[in-house]
């Protein structure tokens, strides 16, 4: 009797709750009413990870051919965090389809390439392959996804096997808008209007108790392009396979060496998959009114500890958890706990998914310009941003250790609260929106650097890398995007001094500091005995606008956050858990 597959491609939607592909191939479904078998693949594309540490592999003449490297500075895309995030979130994948009876059939290489031999390979043993279907948006041309998606479209026509992008992403599905994306707001806030509302996103669906059956994949060579990771490779073995070029050649500038065998600090408490992801969501709101999510409103603008914010863009970057369960449990807690309208912690949480659907939709409405040097600004005001273009600098060489942008990526700028965010980033692979905020404006405001740079510095190492929301915030505070109007420049004194009130955050991360006074640690510089050996004895830069907050002592006045207001009383709740890189 002849199969009717569907082929699952996963991407960054590695989950089996609320998932929309999952949710319809449940047996009896009837989405899928001529489908009999469904077989879930996830290919490592060599065009984000860098794959050529893989026996036997021979990567195809594609995107990425030449290493998964960054465009501007020619950093690894995704650097160890990430890759090991990844594989986590794929192996627990495979474990909890396994418990259904199916099963994750794991390649590296080229997605096109892969599904093309694999329709191949099914039809010789007389299956029919049905469709493939996969997450994805359909935006404006010329962006990386939309251009694998129309690679694999034209892979799957010789066999003529369709192709179907499915939402499964952003908490508001962009179908049910009340605009087009083309009439998209420049601003967040007149978005935000028109979206806010009791009804906004559906309900989540639950995971599938039972899925349609697995097929046995049958025996595709491997060639250029197409790789099979045997059943019998651990997650321990793909793992280290995949960091072994990057072991071997960090990059330009190799950070993660320079940390190893320290004893830091670790703000992330996961690892990836589903399974640690769902147990973070129990976490972050269970308890009632003592969850960390009902004291979220005041506590999101901190920067030291597990609970202050919910850590959830790990698990949403790459599908582990759905916006929409997050958003639904933020629901559910502010009504359990009588908080009404932006006096709860849930409230605020869905404002900051908000923001992510934000940057996605900017993203489809403007594609391959949040890329460009220019930004979406070049799309708007041309002569604008050629000027803006024209100012930005480059790095002198990556070995220079003076050179300021090396100096900002080192976490050498002699300003305690960059260097202390910047090697948070560096060992743990996160970093809080307040650091991120702080450390681009520096880059772009007070250094004038190219912000790609930053962008890409980001993309080596979060291990929550979103391309919309990491190319939407760096042009969102570089005045490059599309809402360039407002100067986003911050003073990372004041800053420190709002949120950072005893210097505990820049004290945990950078020990040389532990013996300052709060008052003077945030800038030792300005000490009669000047900084204390060990650290740069200069800042980097030093704005006018800094000195009047020397003097200062902390206070806890509140701040904009992403956009929103914001709160500074502090969480005491610190969870430093040790990390070894
Ligand atoms: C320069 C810069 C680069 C960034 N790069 C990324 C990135 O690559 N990936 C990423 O997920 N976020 C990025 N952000 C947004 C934000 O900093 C992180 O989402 C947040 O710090 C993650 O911590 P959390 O999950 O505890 O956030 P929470 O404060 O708990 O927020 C809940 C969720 O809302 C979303 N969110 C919050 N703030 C933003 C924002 N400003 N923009 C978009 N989504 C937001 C995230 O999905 C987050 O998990 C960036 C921000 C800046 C300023």
């Amino acid at each position: 009797m002849t199969r009717s597959i569907l082929i699952a491609l996963l991407r960054s939607d590695l989950r089996l709750h609320d998932h929309a592909i999952f949710s319809a191939c449940r047996p009896g479904s009837s989405a899928l009413p001529n489908v009999t078998h469904v077989v879930p693949v996830y290919v490592f594309d060599q065009k984000y990870v860098e794959v050529g540490g893989i026996t036997g592999l021979t990567k195809g003449k594609g995107p990425g051919h030449n290493g998964a490297k960054t465009r501007v500075a020619g950093f690894w895309r995704c650097g160890p965090h990430r890759t090991r995030f990844v594989t986590r979130s794929v192996y627990d994948l495979k474990a909890r389809l396994k418990k259904l009876g199916s099963d994750l059939s794991i390649w590296a290489g080229q997605p096109d390439v892969v599904l093309a031999k694999l329709v191949e390979a099914f039809q010789r043993e007389g299956d029919k392959v049905e469709a493939v279907w996969m997450s994805g948006e359909t935006g404006k041309p010329h962006t990386e996804e939309v251009n694998t998606e129309k690679r694999i479209k034209k892979a799957l026509a010789p066999s003529q096997t369709p192709l179907k992008l499915v939402e499964n992403s952003s908490l508001i599905d962009p179908k049910d808008l009340p605009f087009d994306i083309k009439d998209l707001p420049d601003v967040f806030t007149h978005f935000r209007k028109r979206v806010e509302a009791p009804d906004m996103f559906k309900p989540p669906e639950p995971a599938p108790d039972k899925l349609l059956p697995f097929v046995e994949v049958p025996k595709v060579d491997n060639g250029p392009g197409v790789f099979k990771v045997g059943d019998d490779v651990s997650e321990e073995n793909l793992t280290e396979q995949l960091l072994a070029p990057l072991d071997k050649e960090p990059g330009p500038l190799p950070v993660l060496g320079q940390l190893k065998g320290q004893d830091l600090p670790n703000a992330l408490p996961f690892k990836g998959g589903e399974t640690e992801a769902l147990a973070r969501l129990e976490h972050y709101f269970g308890g009632g009114k003592q969850a960390p999510a009902a004291t979220y409103k005041d506590t999101r603008n901190e920067m030291l500890g597990a609970d202050y914010s919910t850590k959830f863009s790990s698990a949403l970057a790459h599908g582990l958890l759905s916006a929409r369960t997050i958003a639904h449990r933020a629901t559910q807690l502010d009504k359990s706990n009588g908080a009404k309208g932006r006096d709860g912690g849930g409230y605020w949480i869905i404002f900051e998914l908000l923001w992510r659907d934000y940057f996605r939709l900017v993203s489809l409405k403007y594609g391959s310009s949040l890329y460009t040097i220019y930004g979406i600004e070049g799309e708007l005001d041309e002569k604008t941003s050629d000027q803006k273009a024209r100012d930005w600098i480059q790095p002198r060489s990556f070995d220079d250790k003076g050179d300021a942008f090396v100096r900002w990526a080192t976490f050498e700028t002699g300003v305690p609260l960059i260097d202390a965010n910047m090697k948070e980033l560096a060992a743990t692979g996160f970093m809080s929106n307040r650091g991120r905020q702080n450390v681009a404006s520096l880059l772009t405001k007070d250094l004038y650097y190219d912000w790609r740079l930053g962008a890409e510095w980001f993309e080596h190492l979060l291990v929550d890398y979103d391309p919309a929301s990491n190319y939407g915030n760096w042009q969102y505070v570089a005045g490059v995007g599309n809402d360039p109007r407002a100067s986003r420049q911050f003073n990372p004194i004041k800053q420190a001094k709002d949120y950072d009130q005893q210097a505990k955050y820049v004290k945990a991360w950078l020990p040389v500091l532990e013996g300052l006074p709060h008052t003077e640690a945030h800038h030792p510089w300005t000490r009669a005995e000047g900084s204390p050996e060990g650290y740069p004895s200069k800042p980097v830069v030093e704005n006018n606008m800094w000195k009047s907050h020397y003097a200062r002592d902390g206070s806890s006045r509140g701040g904009i956050r992403g956009g929103g207001g914001g709160g500074g009383k502090t969480h005491d709740k610190y969870y430093l858990k040790h990390v070894s890189v």
